[in-house]
């Protein structure tokens, strides 16, 4: 897929509606560069002061803002000991230093953690995303944040959108859905608190599904970095998402209800106008009108799906009371009191918020304004829907909207963001038939009567259920596990049956591990669910002759999950030093030699046959950093067996020196140019000194010819 063109944006079908946007004019390829869009739109701002977004005296306030470029933030991530010294890299010298690396005063370089997010995790700073790229000052500040990003230390999220999965307040053995999950930022953050309490593999798991497949592989490499056994990545309109089962330990089956859900529904967006300037040119009530009912849709299957007891968050990025007040006000008023609004603010110390609309006005995609459906003109009663309207004043207290948080771009330097958390209180009938809830019974006939179904048609289901590999689980006798098991001393309490492989025929290449919760439900969902991806990497084929006994290295990404069943006799306890000297060499041609590391080192070697093992770093104090990486014993030499980009983020949490790494681009540009204005130089110099040379040579020759000549004697 070919990369969009950085700083355009399409801008075609909307711009003649929008009058303000007549000087930006789209290029070649029909867009428009970002810097000519003019930020403005006078629909916008009729509709929202019609509907009072925000109180008269802050609208200027509020205006101005939302033009602006937002401030850029970022999430610190990883296991409790890993975030915990990146928060010190965070507020320490090394970021004192990137941020004030000979910059002029024009820039705002303060950084300050948000107060309502836990133990300093969430970081704001006043420079824009474009500033930091663009500006030489910041280039450590930069290679500091992709390399931390790509390493999976840091998230860079918007402040605002790490609200929902922190008010969900996911714990490790929740089942939790995310109903449209992609691009997956907020999936990454459910995922992190599911693993919040370092338990090498929590019983819950997050299902994160979105109905665009090729978004689901954006999930895929998001959730990627995060290396959870407990995920998995499904492919359906949630709106109707099929039922999922999964087994009881007495053996029945039951359908699953989940005990956290977060419904990120699409919508309009005209709350990240600040990230997305083209939304000015697009922007139209039409679109909120279009988008309620399956937002609706999509939050109702939701609270379907919820436990009782259990709770949901419906958020969206959008300011239109109609896709957010109106659409929790459709629910509650249809599901009879089965849902109700939890105010959660006073678990967000320090947030500025508005609280959520009682009452509105719905617009026409003309901006007719209705304050009730009686009111509202034939031509529109089949786009604007009498659901859409508030409460009777007289009802209001009963829907306690006003327990919706909004957060208007003003507030406090961020985008804008609307967020609602409910609690189910009774079941709910599903509006499906489809959707009944199976009791045990049906499902077991259900299950017989697939299985009587001629094996062709059987075939075909499966072949129209998936268009991606299989998710092939070992068996208890799965030919290579013996001898995995054997090399690296697994423990008996380890349970091969939740490794797979994504191939039915041929070697395996890549062995994958899953909880036994994320197996179960695998196994017992393939037949209706689109299974896009799920198990973290664990062993990775290796036909290095040194590993004979055992073709598989131990991979990075699933050596948390498997640590703890690991014998002593594949594991290497590394001194800081020894580590530092490893990690700076990382690459095979420059391997440490064993001889050079500490006799601490060199002692456990001495015994350790060659290939793949575990290196053990533990700093001293109850909450001091601990590191499990994979390594390589070569018949001479230790490695580090990791990305480059993880080497370095171990090197700066260790304090190592990673000035090497930190590549100035802006010089290196400048080097560039000098290098090949000098070659460029050097060879005009050469060719002309050819020239010259040549030239001289030749009178040279002809002086000499002359001299020659000259020399001759004279004929007579
Ligand atoms: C606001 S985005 C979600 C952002 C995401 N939660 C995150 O934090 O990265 C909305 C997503 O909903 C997906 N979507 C739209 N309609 C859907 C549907 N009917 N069922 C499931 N997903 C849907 C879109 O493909 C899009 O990825």
């Amino acid at each position: 897929m070919g990369k969009r063109k950085a700083g355009f944006r399409k801008g075609r079908a909307s711009r003649a509606k929008v009058s303000k946007v007549e000087e930006a004019q789209p290029g070649e390829d029909n867009r428009i560069p970002y810097q000519d869009i003019v930020k403005g739109n006078e629909k916008f701002e009729q509709y929202y002061k019609t509907v009072g977004i925000c109180k008269e005296s802050e609208w200027d306030e509020f205006m101005q803002s939302i033009k602006s470029d937002l401030p850029t933030t970022f999430r610190i991530t990883g296991s409790k000991s890993v975030a915990k010294k990146m928060v010190e890299v965070v507020k320490g010298q090394f970021l004192k230093d990137c941020l004030n690396n000979g910059h002029t005063n024009e820039f705002d370089t303060t950084i300050y953690p948000l107060p309502w997010y836990p133990d300093n995790l969430a970081w704001q700073m006043n420079l824009t995303k474009k500033e930091i790229r663009r500006e030489e000052a910041f280039y450590k500040l930069h290679n500091f944040l992709i390399m931390e990003t790509e390493n999976g230390t840091i998230s860079r999220q918007e402040t605002v959108s790490m609200l929902p999965p922190l008010v969900l307040d996911v714990k490790p053995h929740h089942t939790v859905l995310d109903m449209c999950a992609a691009p997956g930022s907020k999936t990454a953050q459910l995922l992190e608190m599911l693993h919040g309490e370092d338990d090498a593999i929590p019983s819950g798991y997050v299902i994160a599904n979105d109905v665009d497949n090729k978004r689901c592989y954006m999930l895929v490499h998001q959730a990627k970095r995060l290396n959870s056994p407990c995920l998995a990545v499904i492919n359906h309109d949630s709106a109707i998402l099929p039922n999922l089962t999964c087994s009881m330990p007495n053996g029945s089956m039951e359908q699953v209800q989940f005990d956290r859900i977060l419904c990120d529904v699409p919508c309009s967006g005209d709350g990240t106008l600040r990230k997305n300037p083209d939304i000015w040119m697009k922007w139209t009530q039409a679109n909120a009108i279009n988008l309620h009912g399956v937002q609706s849709r999509i939050f109702r299957r939701g609270c379907e799906l919820l436990k009782v007891g259990g709770r949901l968050v419906y958020s969206t990025c959008s300011l239109n009371p109609l896709e957010n007040e109106a659409v929790i006000h459709r629910l509650l008023s249809e599901t009879d009191g089965a849902m109700r609004l939890v105010d959660v603010t006073s678990t967000l110390p320090g947030l500025n918020y508005s609280p959520g609309m009682e009452s509105w006005v719905v617009g026409s995609r003309n901006l007719e304004f209705y304050k009730t459906w009686e009111e509202v003109d034939e031509n529109w009663r089949t786009t604007i829907r009498p659901q859409m309207f508030p409460p009777k004043p007289e009802d209001r207290a009963k829907y306690e909207l006003n327990k919706c948080i909004r957060i208007l771009p003003h507030q406090q330097n961020t985008g804008a963001f609307f967020v609602a958390v409910l609690e189910k209180l009774k079941p709910i009938s599903p509006k499906e038939k489809s959707f009944k809830i199976m009791n045990a019974e049906e499902e077991r006939l259900k299950k017989e009567k697939e299985d009587r179904l001629p094996e062709n048609q059987r075939k075909r289901r499966r072949r129209d259920g998936y268009r991606e590999d299989p998710f092939v689980f070992f068996k208890e006798d799965e030919d290579v596990w013996p001898d995995i098991k054997s090399f690296y001393e697994l423990s008996d309490d380890f349970d091969c049956k939740n490794l797979l492989v994504r191939c039915t025929v041929g070697k395996k290449k890549n062995i994958y591990l899953t909880s036994s919760a994320m197996r179960d439900l695998v196994i017992q969902n393939q037949g209706t669910i689109k299974f896009i991806n799920t198990g973290v990497k664990l062993f990775v084929r290796s036909d290095n002759r040194n590993m004979k006994k055992c073709p598989f290295r131990i991979a990075n990404d699933g050596l948390e999950s498997i640590f703890n069943s690991i014998g002593p006799g594949r594991r290497v306890t590394i001194p800081k030093d020894d580590l530092i000297t490893l990690l700076m060499n990382d690459t095979p041609d420059q391997a440490p030699l064993i001889e050079s590391l500490s006799e601490v080192v060199q002692a456990q070697l001495k015994d350790l046959a060659a290939g793949s093992c575990v290196l053990i770093y533990k700093e001293e104090g109850e909450d001091g950093l601990v590191l499990h990486l994979s390594g390589w014993r070569g018949t001479t030499t230790l490695r580090v067996y990791m990305a480059h980009c993880n080497s370095v983020h171990l090197l700066r949490l260790l304090g190592g020196d990673v000035s090497k790494f930190d590549i100035n681009k802006f010089q290196k540009a400048k080097d560039e140019v000098a290098k090949k204005l000098a070659e460029e130089e050097k060879a005009s110099d050469e060719a002309e000194t050819g020239e010259e040379e040549k030239a001289s040579d030749e009178v040279e020759t002809k002086t000499e010819e002359n001299v020659e000549n000259k020399d001759q004697p004279q004929a007579n």
